[in-house]
């Protein structure tokens, strides 16, 4: 009975929040995972523990209580420092038990519980990923997802947003699986990886529920979450190695549109829309689009798009270059999965390098555009603005 409260409440207190409805894995045994920890400090930086935090919740396999109480430890000592809060009561088992794994790290230094936080949670997620490699036979879609169906065929990877009923609205665990894809689609042997939605949407953007869910450490932390989430989705798409092409099949709004200036093709339906109401939602531009936008369309018409929100067709936004080609909505599928395939067919080294050569010298621009841009809207989510946008929405006042 102890051990089932122990892993609710770790879960809900301590970033493990997907490990918790996950099952065991009973090959993750702690003993293993410690070799992973460094007993000295390496240095991992603020950044490397904000992401390895962040990381925990992608683990698709629950590492146990004992790794949840050694992670909860090494949490408590390198953002608290050494425990001392009065030892919690005889018959307190949970918290007692929280308070004897922090308690027994003495007085290990911030710095090093910091590295050995990343460390183990590095050697969790190589246990994870090795236990969940993907089948070798191609042609089949790829175990592991939820919110996603992943194909790959014809040297294509197929990211298909799958939230229909929700009009493939992101939400956290969306996030986090579509940044495992990427990782993923990044090293398999595809030569061209493709996102596409299901249903009548591409996709309605970030899902207004993910600012529901508040943690313990209240509003502020859940924009601070929201702002490292955001720049760690971004940073998969600025550092994609291989072409990165969008089959946009309906309408596209908020992140799912601002992203796309990242991307190497965009096709589109002559049903999908690309609309960004930002100002409307009390929110500011972010997928790097504060920059890509004006780059690509030039300041007049990115100003309409990001500040006034106004919503481009997918003529319009062929017009304006946000889109490489838009195809009729009957014949869109087949026209545009002819001409990827033939695509696909082409050297993979060759089209990898041009990217590189094409893009390199912009990624440490876009990155730290990507990083002022998910900080000022951390600021947002807290605003009157941004908050009163999200509650009319979810009472059903306001649609776009
Ligand atoms: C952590 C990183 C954060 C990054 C920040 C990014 C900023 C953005 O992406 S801003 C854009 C946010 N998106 C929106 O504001 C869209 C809100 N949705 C709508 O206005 C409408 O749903 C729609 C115009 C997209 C579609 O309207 P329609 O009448 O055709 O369908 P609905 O009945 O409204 O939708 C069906 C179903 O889906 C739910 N839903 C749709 N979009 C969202 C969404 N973005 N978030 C949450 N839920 C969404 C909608 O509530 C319906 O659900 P129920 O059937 O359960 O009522």
């Amino acid at each position: 009975m102890a051990v089932v409260g122990l892993s609710g409440r770790l879960a809900r207190c301590y970033c493990l929040r997907a490990v918790r409805s996950l099952p065991v894995c009973s090959s993750l045994r702690v003993p293993a995972l410690q070799l992973h920890v460094s007993k000295t400090a390496m240095g991992a930086s603020q950044k490397d523990f904000e992401s390895a935090v962040n990381q925990v919740k992608l683990l698709k396999k629950d590492p146990g209580n004992e790794v949840k109480l050694k992670l909860y430890a090494l949490y408590k000592q390198a953002t608290e420092g050494p425990c001392n809060t009065p030892k919690p009561g005889l018959f307190d088992l949970i918290n007692k038990a929280k308070w004897d794994a922090w308690n027994a790290l003495g007085d290990l230094p911030k710095e090093t519980a910091r590295q050995n936080y990343v460390d183990l949670v590095s050697g969790l997620r190589s246990s994870s990923d090795s236990s969940s490699q993907v089948k070798p036979e191609a042609d089949k879609k790829q175990a592991g997802y939820e919110t996603l169906v992943i194909t790959s065929e014809d040297h294509i990877t197929k990211i298909m947003l799958n939230r229909p009923a929700k009009k493939n609205a992101l939400n956290t665990q969306m996030y986090q699986e579509i940044m495992l894809a990427l990782e993923a689609a990044s090293k398999d042997d595809s030569t061209i990886t493709v996102f596409t939605g299901s249903g009548d949407y591409y996709s309605s953007g970030n899902d207004l529920t993910n600012f529901t869910d508040i943690p313990p450490g209240g509003v502020e932390e859940k924009a601070k979450n929201g702002a490292i989430l955001l720049r760690d989705f971004v940073d998969c798409f600025i550092d994609f190695p291989k072409p990165l092409v969008a089959v946009v099949n309906g309408p596209a709004v908020g992140i799912s549109v601002t992203v796309l200036g990242l991307f190497d093709l965009v096709y589109a339906s002559d049903r999908a829309t690309f609309h960004t109401p930002f100002s409307h939602l009390g929110q500011t531009p972010e997928g790097c689009s504060s920059y890509t936008f004006p780059k690509i369309m030039g300041l007049a018409k990115a100003v309409e798009m990001l500040i006034f929100g106004k919503k481009l067709t997918a003529g319009e936004a062929y017009a304006q270059g946000l889109v490489t080609e838009v195809f009729p909505d009957s014949t869109f599928e087949k026209e545009v999965w002819t001409r990827l395939k033939a695509y696909s067919k082409l050297p993979r080294n060759a089209m990898r390098i041009s990217k590189q050569i094409i893009r390199n010298h912009e990624k440490e621009k876009l990155h730290a555009i990507n990083a002022e841009e998910s900080s000022i809207l951390q600021e947002r989510w807290l605003s009157d603005e941004c908050v009163n946008a999200v509650m009319n929405f979810l009472s059903q006042k306001a649609k776009l």
